[in-house]
């Protein structure tokens, strides 16, 4: 079994980046590494994070051979890992994707309604490219793919290059809800042995077992009711992610089954959570003036002091944590259970075979070995199939360039509906997005 690993990260000029250099370094005896490169189509952005990474590996990693480039040849070749989370367009585009769904009178959400779908065609195109370029390169590479819209991105990869069994799509949502609960329980959340079905951003978590396989969901979901639901780092949250959180428990209200995926809120609640966006000021400023802001501030202070030691790079454990067990599950065959992205093939016994389910999976070195759940109830189901056909519309609608299927996708999403108004919105996304999306006729 090799000893040390080839990994590169693309958008390494991504506000996620220097968590991701954390947990790399708080793992490497568990994934040594031997090469890391950090890849960006931006130059400046990525030379930013690039001074704080080596800045950072010499201080805990000096052992790795680390450069950042804009050279696909150079970030590409004979890599074990390719680690992607790369954003098409950029914070000016997620701002275009929250804002003019809302001055339509829809909710504007990143990868929610019009605004991931207007991502997810901006992502799809890049992916592919990203994959194809891979291949070429590194063809035995695991890619290990956090770019969003996930749900929308696990599709258009597995529809274009449906034999590739090394693409795995994830999103640390579900384990930040896992951390969550354990605080709530007083838990190690590392003892949960999840059982949750669903799509990306779009899924329930069934039951919540401990180490002794007593199921812990009852009396989690009655904490919720009664104390509310707050994230496991609400400190360090702005407040529309405590209010994001806030909503599980007036969805466990309505719907007591199953704990739900914070992103159901959009989809559930859409006049509600209309009411409370504002369209001048959106998620995409909050982290423009937040977090971006504060990651290069901070990489930049400890790139001119020399050191990191006076500095707190804003950063989310879970996000870091979960790729890099990831990568160490496969490489080392350890088979531990992660909740990701995989065709669906009979694991929700009610729905067909080659929707994109996110479920629990065992990791090993031959990929995922996913758990079914079964079939699942009617509400559920229904909700899932409208989805999951706004998803694959959108995909469609990309790949045969379709005005007509980029419309049904909109007018089958929750957060449209009306036919009209999708129209509209898709009409003025088109316009915005000229230099991303492909003709659509
Ligand atoms: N799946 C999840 O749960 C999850 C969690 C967090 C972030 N994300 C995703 O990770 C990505 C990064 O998020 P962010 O907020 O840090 O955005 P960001 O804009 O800070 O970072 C993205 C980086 O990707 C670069 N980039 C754009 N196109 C590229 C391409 N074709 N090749 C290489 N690099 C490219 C950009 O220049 C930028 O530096 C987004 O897609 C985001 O949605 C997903
Ligand atoms: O609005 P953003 O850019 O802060 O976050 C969008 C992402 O939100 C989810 O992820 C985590 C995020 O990684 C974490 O740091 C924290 O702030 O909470 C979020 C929810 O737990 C989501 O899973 C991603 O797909 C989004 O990109
Ligand atoms: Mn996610």
């Amino acid at each position: 079994m090799k000893k040390a690993f080839n990994i590169v990260l693309v958008g390494g000029g991504s506000t996620w980046t220097p968590g991701l250099l954390k947990a790399l370094c708080k793992m490497k005896t568990r994934l040594p590494l031997n090469k890391l490169v950090m890849f960006d189509v931006n130059a400046e952005r990525q030379a930013v994070i690039g001074e704080y990474a080596k800045v950072l590996f010499r201080e805990e990693y000096p052992e790795v051979e680390l450069i950042w480039t804009t050279d696909k040849e150079v970030a590409l070749r004979d890599m074990d890992f390719i680690f992607c989370q790369m954003r098409t367009g950029g914070y000016a585009m997620r701002e275009k994707d929250e804002k003019i769904p809302l001055s339509l009178g829809v909710i504007g959400q990143e990868t929610c309604g019009p605004g991931g779908f207007a991502y997810g065609m901006r992502s799809i195109r890049d992916m592919i490219e990203l994959v194809n370029d891979v291949r070429a390169r590194s063809p035995q590479a695991w890619i290990l793919n956090y770019t969003n819209p996930a749900a929308i991105v696990a599709d258009a990869l597995k529809k274009s290059f449906p034999d590739d069994e090394r693409i795995i799509n994830i999103c640390d949502q579900p384990v930040n809800l896992l951390r969550s609960y354990g605080r709530l329980l007083g838990r190690d959340p590392e003892i949960f042995d999840p059982v949750y079905f669903g799509l990306n951003h779009f899924g329930w978590f069934t039951h919540l077992y401990d180490e002794n396989g007593h199921d812990l969901a009852p009396e989690l979901k009655a904490i919720i009711a009664s104390n509310g639901f707050k994230p496991v780092d609400a400190e360090q949250r702005d407040q529309s992610w405590l209010d994001t959180y806030a909503a599980v428990a007036d969805m466990l209200h309505d719907f007591p089954d199953y704990l739900p995926n914070t992103y159901l809120q959009y989809y559930l609640y859409p006049e509600y959570k209309l009411s409370k966006l504002d369209p001048n000021f959106t998620r995409a400023n909050e982290v423009i003036n937040g977090r971006e802001k504060r990651v290069f501030d901070e990489c930049r202070t400890a790139a001119a002091e020399g050191t990191t030691k006076n500095v707190h790079v804003v950063h989310n454990d879970a996000h870091g944590d979960m790729i890099v067990e990831l990568a160490e599950s496969i490489a080392f065959n350890l088979k531990k259970k992660f909740i990701v992205m995989v065709e669906n093939n009979g694991l929700v016994a009610n729905l067909d075979n080659d929707v994109m389910v996110e479920v629990a999976a065992e990791m090993g070195a031959n990929g995922p070995r996913p758990f079914g759940v079964g079939k699942i109830p009617t509400f559920y189901k229904g909700m899932i199939e409208q989805q999951f056909a706004y998803e694959r519309l959108t995909v469609e609608a990309y790949l045969e360039g379709s005005y007509t299927k980029a419309l049904m996708a909109l007018t089958l999403n929750r957060t449209i509906v009306d036919a009209k108004k999708a129209r509209r919105v898709l009409d003025a996304l088109i316009e915005a997005n000229r230099d991303y999306w492909p003709e659509l006729k």
